[in-house]
């Protein structure tokens, strides 16, 4: 089994609110890996050191093979062109069209394209995601729903290996929060992607994972699958499943 992300003794703390306390994960390729855990446990915390945006205290996080740690900005970045980060808010330019916030997105890695070149690469990610006719739409005229699909969009166009979902489904209804579960389990099996999921929304795990983590006390305390720990013998963690 190829491991792609390997976690090991991860500490972050924040002037005395020590957040990450002894965190270790491994994710395999092509897995998607659910994280649950109350709120301010520090399930954010862990992606963004992950891609440094928080720099971590102490332990060790090798992103395909590299310690990302010990790297300098170049190899850094080379590193995190193939981790897309899905962040809570979806992150989109509002003044710009969705067109120019996917060719954004792309001129910051890969300069040389041209513009019928940057247009296939446009149609192909928003068709992904499902909308196709809305290049020319503001960040403003879209839904909730429809901002998180185009910020899927915008990180599935640099064809990343792992993908960070920070609160997928969050703020949508129940059948909107489905088709975003739906379209992350097709990048998984399109594109062979290996993903962080971190929610606190039940169906999403369920549709999702190949296995969770639950985040209590700065560390994984409780791994399984879904049937596994909706069977769990903790009553803290069957009321997850409840
Ligand atoms: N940049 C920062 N500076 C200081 N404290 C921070 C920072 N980022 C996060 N924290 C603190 O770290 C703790 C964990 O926050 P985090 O956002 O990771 O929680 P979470 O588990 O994702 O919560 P939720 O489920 O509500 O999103 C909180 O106490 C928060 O205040």
């Amino acid at each position: 089994m190829e491991i792609v992300i390997d976690i090991k003794h991860l500490k972050k703390a924040f002037k005395r609110n020590e957040v990450l306390k002894d965190v270790n994960l491994q994710l395999a390729k092509g897995e998607n890996l659910v994280i649950l855990g109350k709120s301010g446990t520090g399930k954010s915390v862990l992606p963004k050191c992950i891609v440094r945006l928080i720099e971590a205290d102490r332990g060790e996080i090798h992103v395909l093979g590299k310690d990302i740690l010990k790297l300098e900005a170049t190899e850094l970045d080379e590193v995190r062109k193939k981790v897309g980060y899905l962040f809570q808010g979806g992150a989109l330019y509002d003044s710009m069209t969705v067109k120019q916030n996917l060719v954004f997105q792309i001129r910051r890695t890969q300069l040389e394209k041209n513009k019928a070149e940057l247009r296939d690469l446009v149609e192909e990610a928003l068709a992904n995601v499902g909308l196709k006719d809305a290049m020319q739409k503001m960040p403003a005229e879209l839904s909730g729903g429809m901002k998180k699909r185009i910020g899927l969009a915008r990180t599935l166009i640099l064809k990343p290996s792992i993908i960070l979902y920070d609160e997928p489904t969050t703020g949508l209804d129940p059948v909107t929060a489905g088709e975003i579960s739906e379209l992350i389990l097709d990048v998984q099996q399109k594109y062979n992607t290996s993903s962080i999921i971190i929610t606190h929304d039940m169906k999403c795990a369920r549709m999702t994972s190949n296995s969770i983590r639950i985040m209590k006390n700065g560390k994984f305390e409780v791994v399984g699958s879904y049937d596994e720990l909706r069977h769990s013998d903790d009553p803290e963690v069957r009321a997850y499943f409840s």
